[in-house]
């Protein structure tokens, strides 16, 4: 069963589609690119999927569950994480606050016999996550001094607090420089390595995607054109037509 399914979906703004009758499946540990030229419709999927918009005919399925008219924090705590172009880190704490904070807000509140313990296991998974995203080194830093690269892990990282089975990630590398480009390729891919985890990227680095994904799925005009390995992605003449003298 797929992880996530969208089955037949459109979203119209008017009488425009800007998501055209899309089906696609994401299967339990598969890493799926998501490419296409601006204004293909790569953002509007995504909020279709997690739920900030509802689509105008079609269905999302999330482990077969049908999401489509169940508001975002409904399908978080089915399992669907999303990062945002825009950061939700908080500067003046450090990694290893901001992300004890994200542990704690997924795991409620306690008594006050339990705290301690609570406390403790907050501090555990943290740091777990924080080796996972191999920012351990920067734990006590200020999240605000952070470099481009290590902001996106940590925002990775706030996902992960969130034990998320499918993960969606918006330009991941978005405004990162050269150098640090490869660290963070290298957790990005290790996030479908363990326990099943699925992701879906919007990506604009055509190296990284053919780096990381299992497909790469291209959108043209909100239609699926293709969704199939990288290598076939890239021979096949349609795509090679609709990407003629557009940057990908
Ligand atoms: N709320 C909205 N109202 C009007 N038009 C919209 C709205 N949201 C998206 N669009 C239009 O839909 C099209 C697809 O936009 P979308 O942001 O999904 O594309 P994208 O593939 O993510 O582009 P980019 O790579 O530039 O982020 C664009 O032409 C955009 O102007």
């Amino acid at each position: 069963m797929p992880t996530v399914a969208v089955d037949g979906v459109t979203w119209r703004i008017g009488a425009v589609p800007i998501v055209d009758d899309v089906t696609l499946h994401l299967e339990p540990g598969e890493f799926m690119a998501l490419i296409g030229p601006n204004g293909a419709g790569k953002t509007s999927l995504f909020n279709l999927i997690s739920g900030l918009r509802r689509p105008s005919a079609g269905r999302i399925l999330l482990d077969g569950t049908d999401v489509t008219g169940l508001a975002p924090h409904r399908r978080a705590r089915l399992g669907l994480g999303r990062t945002f172009q825009t950061s939700a880190v908080f500067g003046s704490l450090t990694v290893a606050e901001n992300v004890a904070l994200a542990v704690q807000a997924r795991r409620g509140g306690a008594t006050r016999a339990w705290r301690r313990r609570r406390d403790r296991d907050i501090a555990v998974r943290a740091d777990q996550i924080l080796a996972d995203v191999r920012l351990s080194e920067r734990a006590a830093s200020l999240a605000g001094s952070l470099a481009h690269g290590e902001k996106r892990k940590l925002e990775i990282a706030l996902l992960l607090a969130g034990e998320p089975r499918v993960l969606l990630l918006d330009e991941p590398m978005a405004g990162v420089s050269a150098e640090e480009v490869p660290a963070l390729v290298s957790v990005i891919r290790g996030l479908t390595a363990a326990g099943g985890r699925s992701v879906l990227m919007v990506e604009h680095h055509m190296d990284v995607v053919l780096d990381v994904a299992d497909r790469v799925a291209v959108l043209h005009h909100g239609a699926l054109l293709a969704c199939d390995t990288p290598g076939a992605v890239m021979a096949d003449a349609f795509v090679q037509e609709a990407y003629l003298g557009e940057q990908l």
